[in-house]
């Protein structure tokens, strides 16, 4: 479908055939981004590496993370970090417990996977927490998620009709207060998180075209990271939780179906159009934006058959149907060149706390609520979160 939205002309992407089209056939014609208007302040006019235009510069950035930052050794190597962290949360649960109290699933299980996360991102979090990151960037994703006019009108932009400019500046202030004192600290004291190995290159040359890894440059990383990581990894925990407690057992398949009728970027990240093409007789101008909407895609019945509303993991028994971009009915860490670099650390930490959850836990809804009952509704936002806190009474069975 083509549509225009403002100046900027646009395509939505809604059946897996197509998205295999944009995101592998043409792959690299579709690989920039749009630039987002709020974001440019924030930034400090260096950008990370998920809203940053196709180019040499994203490039070296992305090889640096693929060779240094998401490897599979350090990913293992914050394994007794992330068992640390667990164990002290599975404590807390068996105390809940005891006392028979009803626990806010929901928080509780967004600040275990903020700790396991923001640990390998940032190290020591607990020094940080006066910086209240968290909610930092829930209003920077709020900012990215609202339908910015200047985004598609860019003359309005000078005119802050929504007032999202003036609210940016000051978001970007806190975080840049915030990161500068991280950064000061592992100059300090070198650790083993993404921090300190990004300084170990700071202001080298990253590519033959003079691009710096600069302060800034280690900055942008560090939000886009954060960003990236946060609410991404707890919604579909949330989710997942929540018809886990209906449906106990089948990790697996469960986390799939989550990601298909939760998928946490329902529209993944915009892309933008490098070159004019024609596909399939359509003209599509340079500087297009492609919006792949996998929330369609994951209910469509002509690829899920009729019963696509229904929470049902058992339709993944015997189908090989993998996460990592190359099956195009199920993509929600996207595909192609920009396919989410954070997807096995994501996959490993909600697999983790999950079986944790289910296996020491049995876990009774309050006021003898039935699990039919409980509240779906979602909240609107760039994510797909839950609108309402999931909380429920944990009971120990070890
Ligand atoms: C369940 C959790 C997650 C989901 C569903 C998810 C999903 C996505 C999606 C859809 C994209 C855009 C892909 C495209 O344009 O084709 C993306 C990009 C990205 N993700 Fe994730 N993500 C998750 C967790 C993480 C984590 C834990 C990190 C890092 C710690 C991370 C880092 C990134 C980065 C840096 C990009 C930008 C890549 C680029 O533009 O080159 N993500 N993610």
């Amino acid at each position: 479908m083509s549509i225009r939205l403002g100046s900027v002309p646009a395509v939505v992407v809604s059946s897996p055939e197509v998205a295999e089209i944009f995101l592998k056939t043409h792959d690299v014609v579709f690989a920039s981004r749009p630039k987002f208007q709020v974001l440019q302040s924030i930034y400090n006019g260096k950008m990370g590496i998920a809203f940053t235009e196709y180019g040499p510069y994203w490039r070296s950035l992305r090889k640096f993370c693929n060779q240094q930052l998401f490897t599979a050794s350090k990913i293992e190597s914050f394994a007794p970090s992330r068992k640390e962290v667990l164990t002290h949360f599975i404590e807390s649960l068996k105390e809940a417990a005891a006392a028979k109290e009803v626990v806010n699933i929901s928080k509780k299980v967004g600040n275990l996977n903020a700790k396991m996360i923001l640990n390998m991102i940032l190290g020591p979090v607990k020094k940080y927490e006066e910086f209240n990151l968290k909610e930092i960037i829930e209003e920077l994703l709020y900012m990215v998620g609202v339908f910015n006019l200047a985004d598609f009108v860019p003359f309005l932009g000078a005119f802050d009709l929504q007032g999202l400019k003036a609210r940016t500046r000051i978001l970007g202030e806190k975080l840049d207060k915030a990161l500068e004192t991280i950064i000061n600290d592992h100059q300090q004291q070198k650790l083993d998180d993404f921090i300190s190995t990004m300084l170990t290159e700071l202001n080298k040359q990253i590519n033959p075209n003079g691009d710096i890894m600069d302060r800034n440059c280690i900055k942008a990383i560090t939000i886009d990271m954060i960003v990236a990581s946060l609410d991404t990894s707890t919604a579909p925990l949330e989710w997942a939780l929540l018809e886990l407690i209906k449906h106990p057992r089948y990790l697996d398949m469960v986390v799939k179906e989550t990601l298909r009728l939760y998928p946490v970027t329902p529209m993944l990240i915009p892309r933008d159009s490098m070159e004019d093409i024609v596909i399939d007789g359509c003209y599509i101008p340079k500087k297009s934006r492609v919006i792949v909407n996998v929330w369609a895609i994951g209910k469509d019945p002509n690829v899920w058959s009729n019963n696509v509303e229904e929470f049902f993991p058992k339709r993944f028994v015997n189908r090989n149907i993998e996460l990592h971009g190359h099956d195009f009915k199920l993509i929600p860490f996207g595909s192609g060149c920009r396919l989410c670099p954070g997807r096995k650390l994501a996959l490993i930490t909600v697999k983790l706390i999950l079986a944790q959850l289910v296996h020491c836990f049995d876990w009774e809804l309050p006021g003898g609520m039935s699990p039919n009952e409980l509240d779906m509704t979602e909240k609107f936002s760039s994510m797909l979160p839950r609108k309402n806190n999931l909380c429920a009474k944990p009971i120990y069975r070890m």
